[in-house]
């Protein structure tokens, strides 16, 4: 089944669970024999009710320790002493579970764009529940927790299961069904993909992926992920110093763009070009003005007069990016956020009410939701705004609404750790550990807690490094032996 890959190896202490059987709702095939990947923290309850999930977002991967790594922890939310926690890997993302490369992998080398099918946030639901409970034994969840798409699953988990399997829910700066802005965007980014002459109707080789529309499609989307103030106040009108410009020839480049051929050397260009580069192309245009590629270097450098840090930070992100995600996979769960509606039918069907008065079908939904609910909202978010965020607290009878007050944008959430774990810790722990996590350094370096007390770091350290070990044995333990059913 599971072969491990350039992707895969980028996580570490992953668990692989081989998958018999599932029909997709998309288009009723049934796939088979197809892995998903998971990453657990501390141990499963004697009475099974300490689990928690945690969903992740676009781009990220079951190792919550990655993106979410200040929230996880003893006395912090995600506290492995007392939860056990779970994240399972969306399919289509490339970091394990079935997706276009894991299929690639298994050997169908002429899985591209076309012929992988879209698998739908709820598909991955309706999946990792299957793995929840017949692999790891899990009867229901303490709550489902996630950010962005992360909350996308979360939703779904509460509408398809209820609170008898959802005890509690958290959801983070997502929607309860997709937006036509957000679906605009993410169409501009694939069209940026499909652009590329290496995209070749997704069937480029796995070493030469289109790298540019790659790159192009993360700036944009980076752009989605922040707001302008953010940038305005971060980059300014800022010319790139010369510690980015070389942070960008210093990044591991993917191997189309080493081969840097003559004819498509004025893309790279773009996306590359730096102080060092911009003088070396300089110095070679006056000495070999005749060369086949002097007027691609020549225009370059006119183009790269200044470079702006704003500049040279999309395209670290955008060469960050490409090293570390596939294209065909970005389409795939691009489309799997699309697809999101809490409200729709099940495809193919149809449901007149739907038809009739989605609205209505969406608010009845919610309104079904039992359990205890946080929503999360940021107050810059420009792609999963707030007024969606007060629309899912106004609608979830049991709910509550906090609005984390950053200018970051949507990309708050993986940011603002402090006050998204405050808000998160409170709702689970209802108010047990009154120290708070939230603590400010004083000015001799000794911290402050939440409630005006000194912290005793040194006891946090003590409760931290058993609970390494109680890791390194879940890893070993009942998690590890679980790799297939
Ligand atoms: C194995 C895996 O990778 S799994 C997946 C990991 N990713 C995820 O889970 C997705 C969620 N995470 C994210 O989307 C992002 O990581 C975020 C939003 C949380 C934060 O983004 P980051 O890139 O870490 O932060 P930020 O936007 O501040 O960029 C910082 C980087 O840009 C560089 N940078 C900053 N300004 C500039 C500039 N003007 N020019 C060039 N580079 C710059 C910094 O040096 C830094 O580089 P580094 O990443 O090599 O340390
Ligand atoms: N920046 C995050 C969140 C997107 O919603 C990611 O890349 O996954």
């Amino acid at each position: 089944m599971h072969s491990q890959n350039k992707y895969t190896n980028l996580i570490n202490g992953q668990h692989y669970v081989n998958v018999p059987s599932y029909t997709l709702e998309s288009n009723n095939k049934v796939i088979s024999n197809f892995p998903i990947a998971y990453k657990t923290w501390g141990k499963l309850s004697p009475a099974k009710d300490n689990v928690i999930v945690v969903c992740h977002a676009l781009t990220g991967s079951a190792d919550i320790q990655d993106w979410w790594g200040p929230l996880l922890g003893p006395k912090k939310s995600f506290d492995y002493t007392k939860y056990f926690i779970i994240c399972l890997n969306s399919m289509g993302s490339p970091y394990g579970s079935y997706s276009p490369v894991s299929e690639r992998y298994h050997g169908n080398e002429n899985v591209g764009d076309y012929d992988f099918p879209v698998v739908t946030v709820r598909d991955d639901v309706r999946v990792h529940k299957m793995v929840l409970e017949q692999v790891l034994g899990v009867p229901s969840l303490k709550a489902v927790i996630g950010g962005s798409m992360g909350g996308m699953l979360a939703l779904e988990y509460a509408s398809l299961f209820g609170e008898s399997f959802v005890k509690n829910l958290v959801v983070l700066a997502s929607s309860s069904r997709h937006s036509a802005w957000c679906i605009s965007w993410s169409e501009a980014q694939r069209q940026a993909i499909y652009s590329d002459p290496y995209f070749k109707d997704g069937l480029y080789d796995l070493e030469e992926q289109p790298a540019q529309g790659l790159a192009a499609a993360r700036m944009t989307a980076l752009l989605t992920y922040r707001s302008r103030n953010s940038f305005e106040q971060r980059f300014s009108r800022r010319e790139a110093s010369s510690e980015a410009r070389l942070k960008m020839v210093s990044t591991k480049r993917p191997r189309q763009q080493q081969q840097q051929d003559q004819n498509n050397k004025l893309t790279n260009d773009r996306l590359l070009s730096s102080d060092v580069e911009f003088k070396q192309v300089s110095t070679d245009t006056k000495t070999h003005s005749s060369s086949s590629s002097s007027n691609n270097e020549s225009s370059s450098s006119k183009r790269e007069d200044k470079l702006f840090s704003a500049q040279s930070y999309l395209r670290y992100q955008g060469l960050k990016f490409v090293a570390r995600f596939d294209a065909n996979c970005y389409i795939s769960i691009t489309q799997k956020l699309d697809s999101h509606d809490l409200a729709r039918p099940a495809y193919p069907l149809a449901n007149p009410l739907y038809e009739a008065n989605p609205d209505a079908v969406l608010i009845n939904t919610l309104q079904n939701f039992k359990m205890p609910t946080l929503v999360i909202g940021i107050e810059s978010d420009g792609l999963f705004t707030i007024s969606e965020q007060e629309f899912l607290a106004k609608h979830i009878p049991n709910s509550q609404f906090k609005v984390v007050k950053s200018m970051e944008g949507h990309d708050a959430f993986l940011l603002e750790f402090v006050e998204v774990n405050g808000y998160i810790k409170t709702f689970l722990n209802e108010g047990e550990y009154q120290d708070g996590y939230a603590f400010e350094a004083r000015g001799d370096g000794s911290l402050i807690g939440g409630n005006g007390d000194d912290v005793d770091i040194d006891e946090d350290v003590g409760v931290f490094k058993e609970a390494i070990q109680e890791i390194k044995e879940s890893l070993a333990g009942e998690a590890g032996d679980v790799t297939d059913w």
